[in-house]
């Protein structure tokens, strides 16, 4: 059964079409990232997921269960972490995790689940002396109360420098461990690159992609990256470069690098033509297209 299945999903707000006919699904056990700029409609899919929002067109359920006609069913196996959420100054940690144990009538052993996400020690210190990561990892924490078999996280892992970042993928890789699927929102590409097993790329409510990482590379021809390092840069050589058959993009790095995504047969063509303009190419080398070199291909549009 699948975690997530969203049909035709549209939400239109008076004068903004928030989601455009959204078809996607989130298989159990994996971790999925949705990625797109802000303003992309994020935040309205994940609203619909948890009836905050009702869909103007189309479905979505959640383990077969529609999210708005059978709402609490749908909502029964998951656990969320919401954007922009706060804590309580005045309770501890192991208060924080009791209370989301009682509310979700369960019985887990606030101890374990504090020590999970690396706040035991803290574990009898108001929740207002905590930093922003361990407070990111207590609310993380009273989402996996209940060992949910799904994880909706909208930005986790906005505002952590990357230590905190990387702290709260290692929690999320041992929930996949144990089944978990997780459904991960982003406009952060690296955290998204760095541990998702498949993307959807949502551009101004439309999702304009959705694959594995490989698979993304793939579909923009091959996904190779080609770095030229050149004495000086001319406009009309990168303009040059862009009109190749085959190069997807082409940018100027550094002030003398020429960077250009392409699929793999084009490479040869790229150096011949930069020797055709005349250019002094001093060197050459590739590397794999990153995840914010597709989202640029896809989206046509720069990080955050
Ligand atoms: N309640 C609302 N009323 C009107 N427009 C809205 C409402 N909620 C969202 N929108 C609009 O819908 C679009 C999608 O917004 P949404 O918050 O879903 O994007 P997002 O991808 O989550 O962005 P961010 O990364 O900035 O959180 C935006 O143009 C936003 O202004």
């Amino acid at each position: 059964m699948t975690a997530i299945t969203a049909d035709e999903l549209s939400k239109r707000y008076t004068t903004v079409t928030a989601l455009d006919r959204v078809s996607l699904s989130v298989n159990e056990g994996e971790i999925f990232g949705f990625l797109g700029p802000n303003g992309a409609g994020k935040s309205t899919f994940i609203n619909i997921l948890l009836n905050f929002a009702r869909p103007t067109a189309g479905s979505v359920e959640l383990f077969g269960h529609d999210c708005q006609a059978e709402g609490v069913a749908a909502r029964d196996r998951i656990g969320v972490l919401p954007e922009g959420y706060s804590v309580f100054d005045r309770l501890t940690g192991r208060q924080h995790i009791e209370y989301a144990v009682r509310s979700k009538d369960a019985d887990d052993d606030p101890v374990e689940i504090l020590d999970r996400v690396g706040v035991r020690d803290a574990a009898d210190r108001p929740a207002s002396d905590y930093s922003k990561g361990m407070k990111q990892r207590l609310v993380l924490g009273m989402s996996l109360v209940d060992e949910p078999d799904l994880l909706v996280l909208d930005e986790p892992t906005s505002g952590l420098d990357p230590n905190g970042a990387t702290e709260i993928r290692s929690i999320l890789r041992k929930e996949r461990e144990r089944g978990a699927a997780i459904f991960f929102s982003s406009h952060i590409l690296e955290q998204v690159e760095a541990i998702c097993d498949r993307v959807g790329i949502l551009q101004d409510g439309e999702l304009v992609a959705v694959d594995t990482i490989e698979g993304l590379r793939q579909s923009i021809g091959g996904g190779t990256k080609l770095l030229i390092d050149v004495t000086e840069v001319a406009d009309a050589t990168v303009e040059a470069i862009r009109g190749v058959d085959g190069v997807e993009t082409a940018t100027v790095r550094d002030g003398s690098t020429i960077e250009v995504t392409c699929t793999n047969d084009a490479k040869m063509d790229v150096i011949v033509e930069l020797q055709r303009l005349g250019a002094d190419v001093v060197n050459f080398r590739t590397e794999e297209a990153s995840l914010e070199d597709m989202f640029v291909a896809y989206t046509g549009s720069g990080q955050r």
